[in-house]
């Protein structure tokens, strides 16, 4: 079945959840020792010419500690809501934001271990527990079986993937923008299957000496694959290590709902729209990759919902700019025998074709960058199957990447979620299970539930079975919601029975509890 949905678009929403953000920590641990990648230093704090206020030092001296040094005193802050955040998270501070992302293999010789990487990843290739010893041998199998086919894809787009230079670039933009805003910060870049590691980007972290970190994914929607998988491996990092238990941090799970996100987007697609003869008479095509359906029916991945709500969220924005063009959402790059989110992408553009329509315009919405499957798998072979099925015009809307208007949100959504690091003491998380929830708030005026935020941190194990069996240790959701406190919201087996009546607050429990409750966000 294709979800379409024809012009003039969704039901009205209450866009005042665009600003809502979502915070969450990990637990701790330790990490090998390899070299590690930051982005340099705050680009403005040059002599004179430094912007942060309460940022770095004007010097850049060799020990990157000192880059840290606050450089003015708390009356220069002006009494608003963001200076209060400045004043009490920057002064003494040394702020780290560390960007989590896949990576991407640089040569033709990286492809083959890359996809190693990535098909040992028991968030990628999900294996009962008893099987799990074939996890590195089948990874090796499918990684040899499959690299001539994905290195030809690479060969390509210029003999590599883009992703690490792309990443850097934002992390640079980012680094500006937040120095901007008077916060002066460390970017660093972890990808999860190729240069720079994880680990690498966290020795870094380390040695210098950072001591409140904001971890981004570069997704803006929650996976278990991808978001989801690099917070297992951070925690896993985190937790055995000294520094990094007494390292105040807070994560940003997802931020596909910002409104500076959604608005950058509906910019982009604006733009391309125009170029068509007919801008009005567009199909807009938004193509998210897939992920195993069994992700979101077994595992409660939340990852479909979010893309549907951001897709509306765009839609909206879209036609409150007068653009009430019809839309489609489908889902792309299937692996593997297994059946994944549909619709899929290359079904839905012939089923379009047939239908008669003239004119469809890609949107990639689930990644911020330019990848494989944005410049191979769209431009040209679902470019070429669109134009086979009768389709006469045909766009793709570019990725994010360094737009301003996004990562001046992004920097924006770190900023906000600097009251909520180190919010969580890591020993009062010690043997909890934690099972996947997802929050809405119920409007007493107007009676509108509201979904808030999806916990999702996820052993993957936990997800087989029962919610009621499982035996993970891993997230904890913190709500940043306007109007609660910064207390948290654990969902545990054991916590669940403390949930209690609290404002207007539900909780529901995705799988596993049945009936919504009524609930409070525990402390
Ligand atoms: C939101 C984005 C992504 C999701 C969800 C995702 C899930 C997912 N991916 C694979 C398998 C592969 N992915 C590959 C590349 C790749 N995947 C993403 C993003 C998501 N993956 C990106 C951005 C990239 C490209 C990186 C680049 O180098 O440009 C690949 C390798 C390329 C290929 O051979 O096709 C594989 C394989 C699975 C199995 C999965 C969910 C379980
Ligand atoms: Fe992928």
């Amino acid at each position: 079945m294709l979800h379409v949905r024809p012009a003039p678009g969704p039901a009205p929403r209450n866009l005042s959840r665009l600003s809502l953000s979502r915070t969450y920590a990990i637990r701790s641990s330790s990490v090998g020792g390899r070299t590690g990648l930051c982005l340099g230093h705050c680009c403005r704090c040059k002599p004179l010419s430094c912007k942060c206020k309460l940022g770095w030092s004007s010097q850049q001296p060799p020990d990157s500690r000192q880059h840290f040094r606050p450089c003015s005193s708390a009356s220069e802050a002006v009494l608003t809501a963001q200076s209060d955040i400045r004043k009490l998270f920057v002064a003494n501070e040394k702020i780290g934001v560390l960007l989590l992302n896949l990576g991407g293999p640089e040569t033709l010789d990286d492809v083959q271990p890359f996809l190693f990487n990535l098909f040992a990843d028991p968030d990628i290739i999900r294996l009962p527990r008893a099987f799990r010893f074939l996890q590195k041998p089948l990874a090796q199998f499918i990684s040899v079986a499959r690299a001539p086919k994905s290195k030809e894809g690479y060969a390509s787009i210029g003999g590599g993937s883009p992703l690490r230079q792309i990443t850097d670039a934002q992390g640079e933009a980012l680094m500006e923008a937040l120095c901007g805003k008077d916060i002066p910060a460390k970017v660093y870049v972890g990808m999860r299957y190729w240069h720079p590691f994880t680990e690498e980007a966290i020795e870094q972290i380390k040695r210098d000496g950072i001591t409140k970190l904001v971890v981004l994914p570069l997704y803006p929607q929650f996976s278990i694959s991808t978001s989801g998988s690099s917070l297992r491996l951070l925690e896993s990092i985190f937790r055995e290590d000294e520094y990094l238990v007494n390292m105040q941090h807070t994560v940003i799970p997802s931020w596909y709902q910002r409104e500076g996100y959604i608005k950058a987007m509906a910019t982009l697609i604006e733009k391309e729209l125009f170029k068509f003869p007919k801008p009005q008479k567009v199909m807009i095509f938004f193509s998210a990759h897939g992920v195993p359906l069994a992700y979101v029916e077994e595992a409660g991945d939340p990852y479909k919902a979010e893309m549907e709500e951001c897709v509306d969220l765009i839609m909206e924005e879209l036609e409150k700019r007068g653009m009430p063009n019809p839309c489609t959402l489908a889902y792309q790059s299937r692996v593997g025998p297994v059946e994944w989110l549909k619709p899929y992408t290359d079904e839905t553009i012939i089923a379009l074709g047939q239908r008669g329509v003239q004119s469809l315009l890609a949107v990639p919405i689930s990644f911020v960058s330019e990848h494989i499957e944005t410049l191979e798998e769209i431009d040209v072979e679902y470019k070429e199957l669109a134009l086979q099925s009768g389709i006469k015009h045909w766009g793709r809307v570019p990725a994010l990447g360094c737009e301003p208007t996004f990562i001046s949100d992004l920097a924006d959504a770190v900023i906000e979620s600097l009251p909520y690091v180190g919010a969580m003491a890591v020993s009062n998380l010690e043997a909890r299970q934690i099972i996947y929830v997802q929050v809405s708030t119920t409007h007493e005026s107007c009676g509108t539930v509201q979904h808030i935020f999806c916990s999702c941190l996820i052993p993957g194990d936990m997800h087989r079975g029962r919610v009621k069996t499982c035996r993970s240790t891993s997230m904890y959701g913190l709500p940043t919601v306007q109007g609660l406190d910064s207390s948290f919201f654990l969902a545990t087996d054991e916590t669940t029975p403390l949930l209690a009546e609290h404002n207007c607050y539900q909780h529901h429990c995705i799988k596993g509890a049945g009936k919504p409750q009524i609930g409070r966000y525990a402390g």
